[in-house]
Protein backbone atom coordinates (compact mmCIF):
# COMPACT_ATOMS: atom_id res chain seq x y z
CA UNK A 1 0.00 0.00 0.00
CA UNK A 2 1.14 3.62 -0.68
CA UNK A 3 3.43 2.08 -3.84
CA UNK A 4 2.41 4.89 -5.71
CA UNK A 5 5.80 6.10 -6.14
CA UNK A 6 8.08 3.48 -6.52
CA UNK A 7 8.96 4.78 -9.99
CA UNK A 8 10.60 7.47 -8.99
CA UNK A 9 13.25 5.10 -6.62
CA UNK A 10 13.72 2.75 -9.14
CA UNK A 11 15.50 6.02 -11.17
CA UNK A 12 16.99 7.34 -7.84
CA UNK A 13 18.51 3.97 -6.46
CA UNK A 14 21.97 4.92 -7.84
CA UNK A 15 22.17 8.44 -7.23
CA UNK A 16 20.86 8.47 -3.97
CA UNK A 17 23.71 9.01 -1.79
CA UNK A 18 24.56 11.67 -3.05
CA UNK A 19 21.87 13.63 -2.66
CA UNK A 20 21.53 12.53 1.18
CA UNK A 21 25.14 13.49 1.10
CA UNK A 22 23.99 17.45 -0.18
CA UNK A 23 25.11 16.93 -3.54
CA UNK A 24 21.66 18.24 -5.40
CA UNK A 25 21.33 21.85 -4.30
CA UNK A 26 16.85 20.75 -4.47
CA UNK A 27 17.45 19.07 -1.69
CA UNK A 28 20.32 20.16 0.33
CA UNK A 29 17.80 21.68 3.07
CA UNK A 30 15.74 18.51 2.89
CA UNK A 31 18.94 16.27 3.62
CA UNK A 32 20.32 19.20 5.85
CA UNK A 33 22.15 17.48 8.96
CA UNK A 34 21.16 14.03 8.01
CA UNK A 35 23.69 12.05 9.71
CA UNK A 36 22.52 13.59 12.83
CA UNK A 37 18.78 13.16 11.98
CA UNK A 38 19.25 8.84 11.74
CA UNK A 39 21.15 8.83 14.77
CA UNK A 40 18.51 10.39 16.74
CA UNK A 41 16.11 7.63 15.43
CA UNK A 42 18.61 5.19 15.98
CA UNK A 43 19.74 6.42 19.60
CA UNK A 44 15.90 5.63 20.75
CA UNK A 45 15.86 2.03 18.87
CA UNK A 46 16.04 -0.76 20.73
CA UNK A 47 15.20 -4.51 21.17
CA UNK A 48 13.34 -6.12 18.54
CA UNK A 49 12.89 -3.40 15.64
CA UNK A 50 11.01 -3.08 12.47
CA UNK A 51 12.41 -0.29 9.91
CA UNK A 52 10.19 0.78 6.99
CA UNK A 53 11.47 2.20 3.69
CA UNK A 54 15.13 1.18 4.19
CA UNK A 55 15.88 2.74 1.00
CA UNK A 56 19.53 1.98 0.91
CA UNK A 57 20.28 1.03 4.12
CA UNK A 58 21.15 4.38 5.93
CA UNK A 59 19.82 3.81 9.32
CA UNK A 60 20.02 0.59 8.90
CA UNK A 61 23.40 0.43 9.44
CA UNK A 62 23.23 2.52 12.44
CA UNK A 63 20.61 0.64 14.38
CA UNK A 64 22.18 -2.61 13.33
CA UNK A 65 25.49 -1.72 14.97
CA UNK A 66 23.97 -1.21 17.79
CA UNK A 67 23.11 -4.75 18.00
CA UNK A 68 18.91 -4.63 17.26
CA UNK A 69 17.19 -7.75 16.22
CA UNK A 70 15.91 -6.00 13.14
CA UNK A 71 13.39 -6.82 10.84
CA UNK A 72 14.29 -5.07 7.12
CA UNK A 73 11.72 -3.71 5.18
CA UNK A 74 11.66 -2.12 1.38
CA UNK A 75 8.99 -2.14 -1.26
CA UNK A 76 11.37 -0.80 -4.20
CA UNK A 77 13.56 -3.49 -6.24
CA UNK A 78 15.96 -1.20 -7.14
CA UNK A 79 16.80 -0.03 -3.35
CA UNK A 80 16.76 -3.16 -1.96
CA UNK A 81 19.41 -4.49 -4.28
CA UNK A 82 21.93 -1.68 -2.92
CA UNK A 83 20.80 -2.36 0.42
CA UNK A 84 21.58 -5.97 -0.35
CA UNK A 85 24.78 -5.63 -1.71
CA UNK A 86 25.50 -3.53 1.88
CA UNK A 87 24.15 -6.39 4.16
CA UNK A 88 24.91 -9.81 2.63
CA UNK A 89 23.68 -11.23 5.40
CA UNK A 90 20.40 -9.13 6.35
CA UNK A 91 17.23 -10.40 4.68
CA UNK A 92 15.05 -7.64 3.22
CA UNK A 93 11.34 -8.17 2.77
CA UNK A 94 9.29 -7.04 -0.05
CA UNK A 95 6.83 -5.33 2.41
CA UNK A 96 5.96 -1.89 2.89
CA UNK A 97 4.10 0.51 5.59
CA UNK A 98 1.18 -1.58 5.81
CA UNK A 99 1.99 -4.70 4.51
CA UNK A 100 4.79 -6.60 6.04
CA UNK A 101 5.97 -9.91 7.57
CA UNK A 102 3.90 -11.75 10.24
CA UNK A 103 5.57 -10.85 13.64
CA UNK A 104 5.43 -11.60 17.08
CA UNK A 105 5.51 -8.62 19.31
CA UNK A 106 8.44 -5.50 18.63
CA UNK A 107 9.58 -2.97 20.62
CA UNK A 108 10.39 -0.57 18.38
CA UNK A 109 9.24 0.96 15.06
CA UNK A 110 11.53 3.19 12.96
CA UNK A 111 11.47 4.42 9.74
CA UNK A 112 12.98 7.56 8.02
CA UNK A 113 12.20 9.74 5.05
CA UNK A 114 9.56 7.58 3.95
CA UNK A 115 6.45 7.84 6.09
CA UNK A 116 4.86 10.43 3.77
CA UNK A 117 4.48 8.44 0.80
CA UNK A 118 0.76 6.72 3.25
CA UNK A 119 -1.74 9.40 2.29
CA UNK A 120 -3.21 10.61 6.13
CA UNK A 121 -5.87 7.68 6.28
CA UNK A 122 -3.31 5.63 5.47
CA UNK A 123 -0.66 6.62 7.87
CA UNK A 124 -3.95 5.93 10.64
CA UNK A 125 -4.39 2.48 9.73
CA UNK A 126 -0.72 1.84 10.02
CA UNK A 127 -0.89 3.18 13.72
CA UNK A 128 -3.94 0.49 13.93
CA UNK A 129 -2.00 -2.33 12.88
CA UNK A 130 1.11 -0.93 14.71
CA UNK A 131 -1.04 -0.83 17.84
CA UNK A 132 -1.14 -4.85 18.71
CA UNK A 133 2.72 -5.11 16.99
CA UNK A 134 4.33 -2.57 19.32
CA UNK A 135 5.26 -4.63 23.38
CA UNK A 136 3.53 -2.49 25.94
CA UNK A 137 6.72 -0.32 26.40
CA UNK A 138 6.92 -0.72 22.74
CA UNK A 139 7.77 2.90 20.71
CA UNK A 140 7.87 4.80 16.60
CA UNK A 141 10.39 6.55 15.81
CA UNK A 142 9.80 8.14 12.52
CA UNK A 143 11.74 10.64 11.39
CA UNK A 144 10.23 12.60 8.03
CA UNK A 145 9.12 16.16 6.45
CA UNK A 146 6.31 18.04 8.01
CA UNK A 147 5.11 21.23 8.69
CA UNK A 148 3.56 23.11 11.18
CA UNK A 149 0.60 23.96 9.16
CA UNK A 150 -1.05 24.04 5.79
CA UNK A 151 0.26 27.43 5.24
CA UNK A 152 3.97 26.81 5.84
CA UNK A 153 3.63 23.77 3.87
CA UNK A 154 2.51 26.16 0.80
CA UNK A 155 5.32 28.50 1.51
CA UNK A 156 7.72 26.20 0.77
CA UNK A 157 6.41 25.41 -2.31
CA UNK A 158 6.45 28.98 -3.42
CA UNK A 159 9.81 29.01 -2.18
CA UNK A 160 11.30 26.26 -3.64
CA UNK A 161 9.37 27.37 -7.18
CA UNK A 162 11.07 31.08 -6.41
CA UNK A 163 14.59 29.32 -6.94
CA UNK A 164 13.64 27.22 -9.18
CA UNK A 165 13.22 23.95 -7.44
CA UNK A 166 11.22 22.57 -9.46
CA UNK A 167 11.65 18.75 -9.09
CA UNK A 168 11.55 20.00 -5.50
CA UNK A 169 8.11 21.37 -5.50
CA UNK A 170 6.77 19.04 -7.23
CA UNK A 171 7.99 16.17 -5.26
CA UNK A 172 5.99 18.54 -2.70
CA UNK A 173 2.62 18.66 -4.39
CA UNK A 174 2.97 15.28 -5.39
CA UNK A 175 3.73 13.71 -2.26
CA UNK A 176 1.09 13.12 1.18
CA UNK A 177 3.50 15.48 3.50
CA UNK A 178 1.37 15.82 6.56
CA UNK A 179 1.27 18.60 9.28
CA UNK A 180 2.15 18.30 12.82
CA UNK A 181 -1.11 18.67 14.27
CA UNK A 182 -2.38 16.27 11.89
CA UNK A 183 -0.06 13.69 12.95
CA UNK A 184 -0.81 14.57 16.71
CA UNK A 185 -4.55 14.07 15.68
CA UNK A 186 -3.85 10.62 14.47
CA UNK A 187 -1.73 9.49 16.83
CA UNK A 188 -4.00 10.61 19.26
CA UNK A 189 -6.86 9.09 18.17
CA UNK A 190 -5.11 5.69 17.46
CA UNK A 191 -4.31 5.31 21.51
CA UNK A 192 -0.71 7.04 21.51
CA UNK A 193 1.06 9.44 23.40
CA UNK A 194 3.58 11.70 21.20
CA UNK A 195 6.42 14.19 21.40
CA UNK A 196 7.76 15.98 18.46
CA UNK A 197 10.86 17.30 17.56
CA UNK A 198 12.19 19.89 14.82
CA UNK A 199 15.53 18.37 13.63
CA UNK A 200 15.31 21.06 10.00
CA UNK A 201 13.90 22.83 8.35
CA UNK A 202 11.85 19.98 6.71
CA UNK A 203 12.19 17.37 9.00
CA UNK A 204 10.52 16.11 12.21
CA UNK A 205 11.00 14.03 14.76
CA UNK A 206 8.06 11.71 15.83
CA UNK A 207 7.85 9.85 18.56
CA UNK A 208 5.14 7.66 19.96
CA UNK A 209 3.96 5.32 22.79
CA UNK A 210 0.84 3.58 23.62
CA UNK A 211 -0.82 5.88 26.16
C1 LIG B 1 13.66 8.99 0.55
S1 LIG B 1 13.88 7.25 0.71
C2 LIG B 1 14.45 7.07 2.40
C3 LIG B 1 15.38 5.90 2.54
C4 LIG B 1 16.04 5.78 3.91
N1 LIG B 1 15.09 5.43 4.93
C5 LIG B 1 16.79 7.02 4.29
O1 LIG B 1 16.53 7.61 5.33
O2 LIG B 1 17.69 7.40 3.52
C6 LIG B 1 12.22 6.67 0.84
C7 LIG B 1 12.11 5.18 0.87
O3 LIG B 1 10.76 4.84 1.21
C8 LIG B 1 10.37 3.76 0.39
N2 LIG B 1 8.90 3.73 0.31
C9 LIG B 1 8.10 4.32 -0.61
N3 LIG B 1 6.82 4.01 -0.36
C10 LIG B 1 6.81 3.21 0.73
C11 LIG B 1 5.78 2.53 1.47
N4 LIG B 1 4.51 2.64 1.14
N5 LIG B 1 6.14 1.77 2.53
C12 LIG B 1 7.45 1.67 2.89
N6 LIG B 1 8.46 2.28 2.23
C13 LIG B 1 8.14 3.04 1.17
C14 LIG B 1 11.05 4.03 -0.93
O4 LIG B 1 11.10 2.89 -1.75
C15 LIG B 1 12.41 4.52 -0.47
O5 LIG B 1 13.33 3.49 -0.31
Amino acid sequence: MGREFMHIFDEWADSYETTVQGRDEQYKAVFEHYDDILEEVAKRTNGITIEFGIGTGNLTEKVLQKGVELVAVEPNKSMRLVAEKRFPYLTIHDGDFLSFPKLGKVDSIISSYAFHHLTDEEKKRAFELYYSLLSESGEIVFADTMFVNEQAHEEMITTAKAKQFFDLAEDLNREYYTTVPNMKKILHETGYQVQFEKLNDFVWLTHAKKS
